[in-house]
């Protein structure tokens, strides 16, 4: 039997992303809390929400501790609204976790640089090993403000899927799509877009993470493109290890080819820092 929103109570607004608003909500059979993504269907065409169902269930099939965990849905039809409730993540967004730094002028421990690294490689492992049938599962929209914390500190992937939904040009998504800061050279060059795309957003996120600020920074999307061709980036502050800089250098690299694959990633960065996951 389908839940309905009358099990759950509103506890808060979290915030709006390009899906629609996300709320804090309780469970009132066990008090147990979730986050539900409220997605607005009334204006999609029946091939739009074909595309939402297919999203949807592409979700229910994730399960991997660095990924959020999708729970369930309700179809509201009465105000064309889908519900998806996930696992709420306590420790909140990478974003909020960077902007924190930044004001405090204090630089992120290498160790928590490094977890974020092993674990969100294992989370991209996860998606690149699935099909939804035609093509590989791929995030499309890793950045700090889709990256979460859960109580121990270990990190959780979201709300990819929703993305990909919403590379369906949706009117709403165009109007909260900001500077894509993460976009790969092969992508501002409108060339294919595979796994090692999302291996360029990964080095982006990790080397904002050291640097408290994005690697490539532009006052409009054609200054930002000839940016990232170039591939020219800052060095990350010396506090951190050579190694550390240089697989940084490696997720970087222009050419998506000169970019290690996911399972070279893992054995230089285990061959780091102490075990990543809290137990
Ligand atoms: C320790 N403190 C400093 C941190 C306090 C932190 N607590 S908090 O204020 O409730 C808080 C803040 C931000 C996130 C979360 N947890 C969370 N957020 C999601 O999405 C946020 C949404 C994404 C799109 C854009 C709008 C926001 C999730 N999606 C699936 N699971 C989720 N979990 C909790």
């Amino acid at each position: 039997n389908s839940s309905k929103l009358s099990e759950y109570e509103i506890l808060e607004t979290i915030g709006t992303g390009s899906f629609g608003t996300c709320k804090k909500v309780s469970r009132k059979s066990d008090r147990k809390v979730f986050v539900w993504k409220e997605v607005g269907y009334g204006g999609m065409s029946e091939k739009e929400k074909q595309l939402l169902v297919q999203e949807v269930n592409l979700l229910r099939e994730l399960r991997h501790p660095h990924i959020v965990r999708y729970h369930d849905r309700i179809i509201d039809r009465e105000n064309c609204t889908l519900y998806i409730i996930m696992e709420f993540c306590e420790g909140g967004d990478l974003g909020s976790v960077i902007k924190k730094h930044r004001e405090e002028k204090s630089l992120v421990g290498e160790s928590m640089v490094v977890k974020v690294l092993h674990q969100l490689l294992l989370a991209l492992r996860e998606c690149h090993k699935k099909r939804d049938g035609v093509h590989k599962v791929l995030h499309r929209d890793l950045k700090p403000a889709n990256v979460f914390l859960d109580s121990r500190g270990n990190v959780k992937l979201g709300d990819f899927g929703l993305a990909r939904i919403l590379h369906h040009n949706f009117s709403l998504a165009q109007t909260f799509i900001g500077t894509p800061y993460y976009m790969s050279p092969e992508v501002f060059s409108e060339k294919a877009y595979d796994e090692k795309s999302d291996l360029w957003s990964l080095g982006c996120l990790i080397h904002e993470l050291c640097t408290l600020s994005p690697p490539f920074t532009a006052r409009d999307q054609q200054a930002l493109a000839a940016k990232v061709l170039q591939g020219k980036v800052r060095r990350i502050p010396h506090y951190y290890s050579a190694n550390l800089q240089s697989i940084i250098d490696s997720l970087l690299a222009t050419e998506p080819s000169r970019r290690p694959d996911i399972a070279t990633l893992l054995g230089r960065v285990e061959g780091l820092g102490p075990p990543a996951t809290t137990p």
